[in-house]
């Protein structure tokens, strides 16, 4: 049975990246899928953007919607404090088996759990089966019209707190214009728009920054 795209960029990393050094897994995908084939990991542009709010943000809880390969959560994973951690979401099980050995190979499971399940039924177990108190950072990268009904479920079940910061990939393209009229138009967000580019191309795209005030 001929292989996945996702499972060539997980070989691809595991016959290229240094096992153990999250960097290198991330350029190694960035080679391999601006060179070979494109997919839609939030790339090295739009990283740095992840990268300056997690450090901004410096979560001991982070949770990301949409783990895909993997990608962010080593991105994220590799920015965290000790005894912070980072819980991944992932519907689609052929996904999550990839990201999970992507993970590994990069030396950050001990930070990242991955969770496999639609991000609805996810989120209101946070807090009793996963022992979550409130999430200090949220990485909004699914499937775009989840974007504000799972923004909804996360006040809903009292997981932001003052101060919490959602990060939103893909605001222009796919785009999220609902989520973006819901969470512009809603006083108890601050948000903060970031012009970029879609992952490995010239297209235009951006990410949203929206800070819950409680
Ligand atoms: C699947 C896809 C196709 C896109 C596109 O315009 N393309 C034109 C140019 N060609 C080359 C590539 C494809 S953009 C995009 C995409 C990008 C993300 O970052 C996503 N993040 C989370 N969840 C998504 O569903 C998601 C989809
Ligand atoms: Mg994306």
């Amino acid at each position: 049975m001929n292989q996945s795209k996702e499972q060539r960029i997980l070989n691809f990393v595991l016959q290229n990246a240094v096992r153990g050094d999250p960097c290198s897994v991330l350029e190694t995908i960035d080679k391999y899928c601006s060179q070979k084939e494109w997919a839609m990991n939030v790339g090295d542009e739009k990283g740095l953007i992840l990268d300056k709010t997690v450090e901004e943000v410096n979560p001991s809880v982070a949770l990301e919607l949409g783990t895909y390969c993997g990608y962010s959560a080593v991105r994220i994973a590799r920015l965290l404090k000790a005894g912070a951690h980072l819980l991944t979401v992932e519907f689609n099980p052929e996904f999550a088996a990839i990201a999970k050995q992507m993970i590994e190979f990069a030396g950050v499971q001990d930070k990242v759990k991955l969770l496999e399940g639609p991000s609805e039924e996810i989120i209101p177990q946070l807090k009793k089966k996963y022992e979550v108190d409130t999430l200090d950072f949220v990485f909004l990268d699914h499937w775009k019209d989840k974007y504000t009904p799972d923004t909804i479920l996360l006040q809903e079940c009292n997981l932001l707190r003052k101060g919490s910061v959602l990060l939103a990939d893909n605001i222009i393209v796919p785009g999220a214009p609902e989520f973006l009229n819901y969470i512009r138009n809603n006083p108890r967000f601050q948000c903060t728009n970031y012009p970029s580019h879609l992952e490995y191309m010239k297209v235009e795209d951006a990410m949203e920054k929206a800070v819950f005030l409680g």
